[in-house]
């Protein structure tokens, strides 16, 4: 495979039979070995675990050209210089201390103009690259039409541009959704018709302005719930018509979560999908959420994605399928698990290993109950709210609950679309891709979702948000735990001066409830006498 590697290449479609030959002996890491490999979105949370993974277990890889934009001041260099920092790579720090080395950052802006590359990265790109993993996109759901469609949509156009200049590229490997067609019950591994011809709408929108997309945009979108899945949808075909003769892999991933065993068990940085919604329940702040209990959760850990995604890029590479091999990388109909199994393991982790100055103790409930779930976003979220505002206003403070809920509000509200129905997709690429891994490949680049233990797997993704989003030490657990003890006797109190005060009023304005009140208090005296009398007697 090195020889393969280290002689001139020619054009795609046109290897020489003995080098792909070596090609389909080689094991995947091997076949990694002297390559060049171009990643987009390496600062994602999909594209760091792929950085790392690539880097500690293919170590003879050649470079890793990563495609960042500056931001908030910092040029790409000091981007990845942060992000190597980061305890996603203490591992690989640890068994290869110099494996920044392979790393060469390189400033591009997907959505301008040639992907703003210099003339002299285009051409090194263009003349060294072999692999593509294109991972960069918006993931927000409320991203403006003409911004997801610019950079899911046309990013993806320019870069599969660029991927037909490369002269030694095997593989292009874009990474998509499993709900880009949530339009559909039953998803297979093909790409479907687009909803509107990509080429279309980008010219239609180009002359309309931000007010007229906006208006036109839930039209536009039709059956699709967000800008993001409708442009996702759009990239796949737009990957289909741009493909010319290059070999593409499509990744579709379904709910992707913290890592299951590697680098480390737990590991997640964001409050994309679930993560903020557990975040939530287990600071007490979120006590209710629309999500059916028997609906499949299709979770997938983060490096179940990536292996598959790496594994994908060998056997495009090697077996160059004719046309773009599409994978479904999901959990359900495989291994399911459902949300009211999630909503049980969640509350009881966040029970055992609290989250520290929780605004309540956890206990959420998921129904599907529409009248219930505003019954309970009015009793556990809107009147705590206020009345913590109130308390804020009171000793001097800024009011802040109402502002959190409203924005938890906005948040649920736009996944509760995915935790309400359920989907189902076919996986046969998945399981023929595991098939054709040799045993020590299955080992080192693991996806198979049947060892997937939910139970231990939820616990440890509800640990890694506590330690690796939150920053929140294990060792502080008892004080946490002394929180929670706090809370509850503020609530008992709570509870029994507001019974009291309720009482009160009652009694104060209706006869029937005076009656009742001291016909019992009567009552409780009578039993006290002769409680009384009785223990005398037998004295
Ligand atoms: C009841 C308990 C038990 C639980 C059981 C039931 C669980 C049901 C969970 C259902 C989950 C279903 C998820 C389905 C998703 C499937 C979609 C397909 C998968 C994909 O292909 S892509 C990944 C999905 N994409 C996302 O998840 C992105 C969604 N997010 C957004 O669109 C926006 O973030 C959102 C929600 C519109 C909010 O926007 P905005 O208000 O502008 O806030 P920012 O995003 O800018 O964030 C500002 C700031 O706040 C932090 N943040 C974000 N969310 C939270 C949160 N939930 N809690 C606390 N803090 C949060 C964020 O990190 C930012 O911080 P900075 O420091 O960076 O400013
Ligand atoms: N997370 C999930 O649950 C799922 C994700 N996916 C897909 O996986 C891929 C990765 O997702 P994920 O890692 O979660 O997303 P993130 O939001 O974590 O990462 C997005 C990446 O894209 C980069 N990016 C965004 N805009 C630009 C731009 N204009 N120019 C250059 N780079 C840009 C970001 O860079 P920067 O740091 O500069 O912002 C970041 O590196 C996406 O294609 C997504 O559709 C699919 C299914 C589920």
């Amino acid at each position: 495979m090195k020889a393969c590697s280290s002689v001139v290449i020619p054009p795609l479609g046109k290897f020489p039979l003995q080098c792909v030959c070596a090609a389909v002996m080689a094991s995947v890491s091997e076949f990694y070995a002297g390559k060049c490999v171009l990643i987009t979105g390496a600062t994602g949370f999909m594209g760091k675990v792929l950085v790392e993974k690539l880097l500690r277990s293919c170590p003879e890889v050649k470079a890793l050209y990563l495609l960042i934009r500056t931001k908030q001041g910092q040029s790409s260099q000091q981007r990845i210089h942060t992000m190597l920092q980061s305890k996603l790579f203490d591992r690989l720090r640890e068994e290869n201390p110099d494996f920044h080395k392979r790393i060469i950052p390189v400033s591009s802006e997907l959505t301008q103009p040639g992907l703003a590359l210099s003339d002299e990265d285009v051409q090194t790109l263009t003349q060294s690259v072999h692999i593509i993993f294109h991972c960069a996109a918006t993931i927000r759901f409320d991203e403006p039409l003409k911004h997801a469609l610019q950079l899911n949509v046309i990013a993806t156009q320019q870069l599969l541009c660029l991927a037909q200049q490369m002269q030694q590229l095997h593989a292009f490997i874009h990474i998509s959704t499993a709900y880009a067609n949530c339009n559909r019950r039953h998803i297979d591994e093909v790409i479907y018709p687009p909803p509107v011809e990509p080429g279309k709408l980008i010219h239609s929108l180009e002359w309309m302005d931000d007010a007229i997309v906006h208006d036109l945009t839930p039209r536009l979108i039709g059956d699709w719930p967000n800008t993001y899945t409708y442009t996702k949808a759009l990239a796949e075909c737009v990957v289909q018509q741009e493909s010319g003769k290059l070999n593409i892999g499509i990744i579709r991933p379904s709910i992707v979560g913290a890592s299951w065993q590697e680098p480390f068990p737990g590991w997640i940085d964001n409050f994309n999908g679930p993560s903020g919604v557990f975040i939530a329940a287990g600071k007490g702040i979120l006590r209710t959420m629309r999500a059916s209990n028997d609906a499949v959760a299709d979770l997938i850990p983060v490096d179940v994605v990536i292996n598959l995604t790496l594994a994908a890029g060998w056997y495009t590479a090697v077996h160059r399928p004719k046309s773009a091999m599409v994978y479904n990388c999901t959990t359900g109909g495989i291994n399911p698990f459902h949300w009211g199994e999630i909503e049980h393991h969640v509350m009881l982790t966040f029970k055992r290993n609290p989250l520290e100055q929780a605004f309540r103790r956890p206990n959420a409930n998921i129904t599907s109950n529409y009248l219930i779930y505003q019954y309970w976003i009015l009793v556990s979220h809107k009147f705590p709210a206020l009345l913590y505002d109130l308390f804020l206003r009171l000793s001097g403070q800024k009011p802040q609950m109402m502002r959190i809920f409203n924005r938890l509000h906005k948040a649920i509200g736009l996944l509760e679309y995915f935790s309400s129905q359920d989907w189902e997709w076919n996986s046969d690429n998945m399981n023929m891709l595991m098939n054709q891994l040799s045993t020590e490949d299955r080992k080192v680049f693991n996806f198979d979702v049947r060892q997937l233990n939910w139970p231990e797997y939820i616990e440890s993704y509800c640990i890694g948000t506590k330690k690796y989003v939150l920053n929140e030490d294990m060792a502080d657990i008892p004080a946490a735990r002394q929180h929670l003890r706090k809370l509850r006797n503020i609530r008992y109190t709570f509870n029994t001066v507001l019974l009291v005060f309720i009482w009160r009023v009652f009694i104060a304005r209706s006869q029937m409830a005076r009656n009742i009140w001291y016909f019992v208090v009567s009552l409780c005296f009578k039993f006290l006498s002769y409680f009384r009398a009785s223990s005398t007697l037998t004295k």
